[in-house]
């Protein structure tokens, strides 16, 4: 048959792509291979039709799947997503689809008319002698042309083995032009066979090196087997397990790929029945459900007011009916007692969508959700596309957590794709926290959605006390800057020896975050961005995955240089380490609790996907009694011996230059302190802080999120911040300085001559961190009481950048920006 259709290519270009169908016709919603440019492509088709369109088209190249892989429900809210985060639809696509291990780029070589020539020629001339080729890269270059003579092309791999081709010898014969080099999509299912190691039975083990001693404890740890990938998170060389092969300690199976959970940690702390509140919430929950309609629901519970329960409740209740859910978490390797109890829960049901799988792992996933294997399915953002099918209920745990907001294209925030979602398959979604963002809550307010509250902890437990630390008064009466007052080091001694435990929050890694030059006032930054550098001390720490050695160390492009004796730029001696990370935190208490049995949780310590649940497992049983960590400690985490929280230089937020800097505090505060007592014994927290009249710090200190909301709303009403009225922030950015200033303005003056309908502009002006990854950064911010004017005026604004030359990916538009830096 003949026709067209229009298909979504993951290119940075705001429109699709028409081909002519000259075979079989693909249906809307699956991939199809189309030549783009001098390459072939994969994209999904969006439209099939019949009457001819007035330019010229190419064919498509080949149907990738025989049905579509996006239903109508998923191809709708791509075009929502594409619409409201002005993206490219293919790239909305492709990140909805986790199939690209599925087609794979080939690289072949084909020999040119110019390289027969060649060929012709060196035969009867003998090699050339004006060459600047080695003799034997000569013989070489004209075994690869022999190989490829009969007109076929190959890939690298295959010239290497037949014609001893180098990658280098290659590229020097593309260059000459007798070599064409193509690229070729190549579809092919979704692996499903996994390698595994497995352990050979031996009584007399031969003498081994510590690698392949490693592998052997890690397999003989594990009952014997192992998939080859996860070995490969120990780090070791490759060739170790191929030693072990070959000595025939271990053999490699494949297998089919199945769903397996390893090592979840302790599971749930056995189920309970809902208590009075926690069942009210769990029949508003379903009985939205059943209505069979779109019904959106702010939960808003306390810490350890059982929130996870009700949430299992109500989508064991949607299996029960014959539906599906997800379960949005933050990040799963954070919070493993959670994927513990789902496991518990649901069984071969769940389908757990976690950052460490693999590409094929990933696409194995989906394709079970696809075919109905696994009917619930808990993931981090990127969980929302999962192809569930007959969805009647979606969950979105901590729904405040910025992890929702993908900071790059497309830059959809997963909560509010969640509700739109939702919204389109007519089910009921459930946004979860004890800090509920500025926006859920106002969306309550106004009765967008409706309030579930938990106001109360389980089984009746206090929230904790907290009291706050002046650290102005404590430098007073001490006469000298103290990281730790001597009321937490005091409560700190006393919860330890009372054979219960402690945390202490310091939101920073590393030792100190600011080395400063006392003769030049200058501050050491990195080299590619306009960020301090963070000294990291050698490791004294066991938990200390990370490098050992003593380094300065960029914590956004992850730049490392050495520790300089002097001043780089004025040579002086006078170097100071200040502010103290958690690296810092952990050595002054071992210093001062030379009993306490220390653990630290941070990047630096929690690396592999099992590092946090041996972190865990050594809190739970008491083996650690004195953590320190950054914010990852306030995630979520039930230990039950916790009954002091300490939190220093959490305050220090309360400075940055963006609206959600209160709030932010606010939030951490709350979540860090609901660690505290959530067992039988109450809690209390210790806040430092020099701004002890804040109101973020006052009503977090009194657990009064409202008091919180009510001061916060009134700044953001003053100021037009949402949720009153939506913000977007639009990033000009280029590797030249004059450049990215120049488009700034262009831009800014374009917004000034522009009549803008009830639509605030701020800037354009050099971002707070004005150079990244050595790429200048500047922005504008775009404040608008309608929705509409704000896309509007966006896309007109991406016109006239394109119209003055202002390349696509120079400039990024963030709708609903959750980053302003
Ligand atoms: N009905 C119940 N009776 C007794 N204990 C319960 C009940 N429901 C849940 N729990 C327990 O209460 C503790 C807190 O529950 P959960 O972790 O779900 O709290 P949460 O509301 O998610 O808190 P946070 O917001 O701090 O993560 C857990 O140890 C859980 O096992
Ligand atoms: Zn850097």
């Amino acid at each position: 048959m003949s026709g067209y259709c229009d298909v979504a290519l993951p290119v940075p270009l705001d429109r699709v792509f028409t081909y002519a169908v000259n075979g079989e016709a693909p249906s809307a919603g699956s991939r199809v291979l189309v030549p783009f440019r001098s390459e072939k492509m994969a994209g999904v088709v969006t439209r099939v039709y019949e009457e001819a369109p007035t330019f010229e088209t190419k064919p498509l190249l080949a149907l990738l799947d025989r049905e579509p892989i996006i239903s109508d429900e998923l191809m709708k809210l791509a075009v929502w997503i594409a619409s409201y985060y002005l993206a490219p639809l293919g790239e909305v696509l492709r990140t909805m689809l986790p199939l690209m291990a599925e087609v794979r780029q080939r690289v072949l070589y084909r020999i040119t008319e110019a390289g027969r020539q060649a060929l012709y020629d060196g035969a009867v001339k003998g090699s050339s002698r004006r060459s600047r080729k080695s003799p034997e890269d000569q013989d070489a270059e004209y075994a690869i042309l022999n190989r490829l003579e009969d007109g076929e092309a190959a890939t690298f791999a295959a010239l290497r083995r037949s014609a001893a081709a180098t990658r280098e010898l290659l590229t020097g014969m593309v260059r000459k032009k007798w070599l064409a080099r193509e690229t070729e999509a190549e579809s092919r299912d979704a692996r499903r066979l996994v390698r595994w190691a497995v352990l050979v039975p031996e009584t007399r083990l031969p003498k081994l090196n510590e690698n392949q001693q490693t592998i052997l404890a890690e397999l003989a740890g594990a009952n014997g087997e192992l998939p080859v990938a996860e070995l490969k998170r120990l780090e070791l060389p490759d060739s170790t397990l191929g030693t072990l092969v070959k000595r025939e300690l271990v053999r490699i199976e494949e297998r089919a790929a199945e769903f397996h959970l390893t090592g979840l940690g302790q599971g749930g702390r056995g189920k309970h029945t809902l208590n009075v509140a926690q069942q009210a919430a769990f029949d508003s929950i379903t009985s939205a459900v059943v209505t069979g309609e779109f019904r959106p629901l702010l939960l808003h519970g306390v810490t350890g007011s059982g929130k996870t329960a009700v949430y299992l409740a109500a989508m064991r209740h949607a299996l029960d009916w014959g539906q599906s859910a997800i379960l949005l978490v933050p990040e799963i390797g954070l919070t493993p007692a959670m994927a513990a109890q789902l496991h518990a829960e649901f069984g071969p049901e769940v389908a757990l969508l976690h950052s460490a799988l693999t590409p094929e792992e990933r696409a194995e996933q989906w394709h079970r959700i696809r075919r109905g294997e696994a009917r619930i399915v808990v993931g981090t953002r990127s969980a929302i596309f999962a192809p569930v099918t007959k969805l009647g209920l979606i969950v979105v745990d901590e729904e405040h957590d910025s992890s929702y907001k993908q900071e790059e294209m497309p830059r959809y925030h997963a909560r509010d794709v969640a509700v739109m979602r939702a919204k389109f398959c007519a089910a009921t979604v459930v946004l979860g926290s004890a800090t509920p963002s500025l926006e859920s809550w106002h969306n309550s307010e106004t009765g967008k959605y409706a309030r579930i509250e938990l106001h109360q902890r389980v089984n009746n437990r206090p929230l904790p006390e907290v009291e706050l630390v002046d650290m102005r008064r404590e430098f007073q009466e001490t006469g000298q800057e103290q990281l730790f007052a001597r009321a937490l080091i005091e409560q700190t001694q006393q919860t330890l020896d009372r054979g219960e435990q402690a945390i202490i929050l310091l939101n920073r890694r590393g030792y100190s975050f600011v080395v400063l030059c006392r003769a030049c006032g200058e501050k050491l930054q990195c080299e590619n961005c306009a960020i301090s550098l963070t000294y990291h001390k050698p490791s004294i720490s066991e938990d200390d995955r990370a490098h050992v050695g003593q380094r300065l160390e960029c914590h956004y492009c992850g730049y490392k240089r050495t520790v300089p004796k002097i001043c780089p730029n004025c040579e002086s001696e006078h170097l100071y380490y200040l502010g103290a990370g958690s690296q810092q935190g952990e050595e002054r208490l071992q210093e001062i609790f030379p009993g306490a049995r220390i653990g630290r949780m941070d990047r630096d310590t929690v690396r592999g996907r099992h590092d946090m649940e041996r972190l865990l497992m050594r809190l739970h049983s008491g083996e650690i009694n004195l953590l320190v960590g950054t914010q990852m400690i306030a995630k979520g985490h039930d230990i039950h011996g916790v009954t002091l929280v300490g939190v220093v230089g959490a305050d220090h937020a309360l400075g940055l230059p963006d609206f959600r800097a209160a709030e932010r505090v606010f939030q951490l505060l709350t979540q860090v302190s609901g660690r505290a007592g959530r067992g039988n014994l109450p809690g209390r927290v210790l806040v430092q802080t020099y701004h002890q009249d804040h109101y973020a710090i006052q009503t977090a200190a009194k657990h009064d999120f409202h008091a919180f909301v009510a001061r916060e709303m009134k700044m953001r009403r003053w100021t037009h911040y949402p949720p009153f009225g939506s913000l977007a922030n639009v990033l000009i950015q280029s590797p030249h300085l004059e450049e990215a200033a120049g488009w700034a303005a262009a831009l800014g003056k374009w917004f000034a001559a522009t009549p803008l309908d009830r639509i605030r502009v701020l800037g354009p002006a050099a971002a707070p961190i004005s150079k990244i990854k050595r790429i200048y950064r500047f922005h504008l911010i775009l404040k608008a009481e309608q929705r509409q004017s704000l896309s509007r005026t966006l896309r007109a604004a991406l016109a006239h950048a394109e119209a003055i030359g202002i390349p696509r990916r120079n400039l990024i538009v963030d709708v609903d920006a959750v980053s302003l830096m």
